[in-house]
C-alpha cells in the first residue's frame, strides 16, 4: 500500500503532464504532412513486392532531390537545407519499405490489399506532396521553437503507438531542428 500511493500519485502527475501538453503545436502541420508522405511507403512496398523491384531507386532519388533544390528558393529555403530534409524523407520511406518487405518475406505473402502502380499513381502522389512539405518547412524554419529537439521528441512519442511508424518519423525529422 505504501508503494501504491506514491506510484498512483506519479501516474496522475504524468497523466496531468500529458493532458497539459498533448502535442507540440509548433510542429503541426509539418509532422502531419511528413506522415502523409510516409503513408505512401506501404503502397510503394506492395508494388515493389509484386514486381520484385529493389527498394533503392537511385535515379529517382536524384530526380526528387534535383527538383527540390530547384524549387527551394521559391519557399525561401536554402537548397542544401531542402535537399537534406528530403533526403531524410526518402530514407524514412525506405526504412518502412524494408521493414514491410521483411515482414512479408517471413510470412511468405503481402497483405491482400489493392496494388497501386508506382509510376502512374504513387510517384505522382509523392511529387504532389513536395510543394506542401517545402512550404511547411519554410514556415517552420522562420520560427523554430526554443528547445526544438526535446519538443520534437515529445511530439513524436505522443504521435503514434506503432514502433515502426515512430522510428520512421524520427528518421524523417533527423535534421529538422537547428543544431545547438
Ligand atoms: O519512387 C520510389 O521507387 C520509392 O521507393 C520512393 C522513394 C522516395 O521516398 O521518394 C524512396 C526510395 C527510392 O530509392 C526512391 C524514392
Amino acid at each position: 500500500m505504501r508503494l501504491v500511493i506514491p506510484s498512483l500519485c506519479c501516474s496522475l502527475v504524468l497523466l496531468g503532464c500529458s493532458v497539459a501538453t498533448p502535442s507540440q503545436p509548433e510542429f503541426h502541420p509539418l509532422l502531419a504532412h511528413i506522415e502523409h508522405r510516409l503513408d505512401l511507403a506501404s503502397s510503394v512496398a506492395r508494388h515493389k513486392w509484386d514486381h520484385q523491384l529493389p527498394v533503392e531507386a537511385p535515379e529517382r532519388e536524384r530526380q526528387v532531390i534535383t527538383r527540390v533544390r530547384q524549387h527551394a528558393d521559391s519557399y525561401d529555403i536554402n537548397a542544401d537545407r531542402a535537399a537534406a530534409f528530403f533526403n531524410d524523407q526518402i530514407e524514412a520511406n525506405k526504412l518502412i519499405q524494408y521493414a514491410l518487405l521483411d515482414r512479408w518475406t517471413l510470412r511468405g505473402q503481402r497483405p491482400p490489399t489493392e496494388a497501386l502502380d508506382l509510376i502512374d499513381q504513387l510517384r505522382p502522389r509523392l511529387d504532389k506532396l513536395q510543394a506542401t512539405l517545402l512550404f511547411e518547412l519554410g514556415r517552420f524554419d522562420r520560427h523554430p521553437p526554443a528547445d526544438c529537439a526535446r519538443k520534437l521528441a515529445d511530439a513524436l512519442i505522443s504521435h503514434t503507438n506503432d514502433p515502426l511508424r515512430h522510428l520512421a518519423m524520427v528518421r524523417a525529422t533527423g535534421q529538422l531542428c537547428p543544431k545547438r
